[in-house]
């Protein structure tokens, strides 16, 4: 298997926290969401495959390269988008882009100013390139962001909830963008909106409470719930909620003479989740 990405039984702990508790889970070309509800530990796994944070203990493998050894091999081949990126809001677009370009060690001025046109151009600012950040949208800053995930051209690019809090139209810009960065990279993509999982990721990592607790395509998430989804006019499920059309959807163990409806992704995620009380409730 050509996996760029190898976490093996990685444990990481705060203090008492424990954050990651033996995860395992591998990844390849292409975009992998990681889903997780909050605290399941998704942030903690970006920065140590982001090469910020060390494991305590387990191994991890990041394009063939061990973090422990080859930090800056890793490093020259990464692009990393933080969930909360400290912008130099002073800065314009291409200032702070530039600006992050010279912490990369692009020490060539002619060629580091052609990169940073590039990646601007590649998220669609070109136009944005001269103002000052702090005058942008949410959106758009969001996109300045991946802009400096892309400087010079990485193979595996981490991108720490790309899409939170963003509407449904650039939503859907970014989902193009991504899908794009991901036709020839390793692409790891955290969070919470599983509609982003089913529109543009080729696999799915969920985790909960620092493991992971499924590994495959979004079509194998969905059918987790296959059967264990159905409509009816009372609150039935153990998880259970009205829809717009006045009846219930409900997820669980599902009674003789029930409706079944077909699953979604999302389905598939809250059943994972929910699944011991779903199961303590049969
Ligand atoms: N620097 C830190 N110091 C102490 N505890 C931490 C630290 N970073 C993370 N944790 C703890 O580790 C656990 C996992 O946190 P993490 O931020 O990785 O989760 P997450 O899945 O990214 O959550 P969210 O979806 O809310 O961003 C939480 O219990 C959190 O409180």
């Amino acid at each position: 298997m050509n996996d760029t990405v190898v976490v093996d039984d990685v444990s990481k702990s705060f203090g008492r926290s424990r954050a990651l508790s033996g995860l395992s889970f591998t990844a390849r070309k292409g975009v992998t969401g990681l889903l997780g509800p909050n605290g399941a530990g998704k942030t903690t796994l970006m920065r140590l495959l982001a090469t910020v944070l060390a494991a305590d203990s387990g191994r991890v493998r990041l394009l063939g390269w061990n973090p422990v050894y080859d930090r800056l091999e890793i490093r020259r081949r990464l692009g990393y988008l933080p969930q909360e990126p400290a912008y130099q809001r002073g800065f314009t677009v291409f200032e702070f882009v530039d600006y992050v370009a010279i912490l990369k060690e692009m020490v060539d001025r002619r060629a580091r100013h052609d990169e940073v046109r590039r990646v601007i151009g590649e998220v669609g600012l070109a136009d944005v390139s001269g103002k000052k950040i702090r005058t942008l949208s949410g959106g758009m800053r969001r996109r300045v962001g991946i802009a400096q995930a892309l400087l010079g051209d990485p193979e595996l690019v981490l991108l720490d909830e790309p899409t939170a809090g963003l509407d449904p139209e650039q939503r859907l810009r970014f989902r193009a963008l991504i899908s794009r960065i991901g036709e020839n990279r390793t692409v790891l993509l955290s969070t919470h909106q599983t509609e982003d999982v089913a529109a543009l990721c080729e696999r799915a990592v969920v985790l909960k409470d620092g493991r992971c607790v499924f590994a495959g395509t979004p079509e194998e998430l969905r059918g987790v719930a296959r059967g264990r989804v159905w409509q009816s006019p009372r609150r039935a499920g153990v998880l259970s909620w009205r829809t717009g059309e006045g009846d219930f959807r409900n997820i669980g163990s599902p009674p003789a003479d029930a409706t079944l409806v077909p699953p979604t992704v999302e389905d598939g995620y809250l059943l994972l989740l929910d699944g011991d009380k779903v199961e303590a409730a049969v």
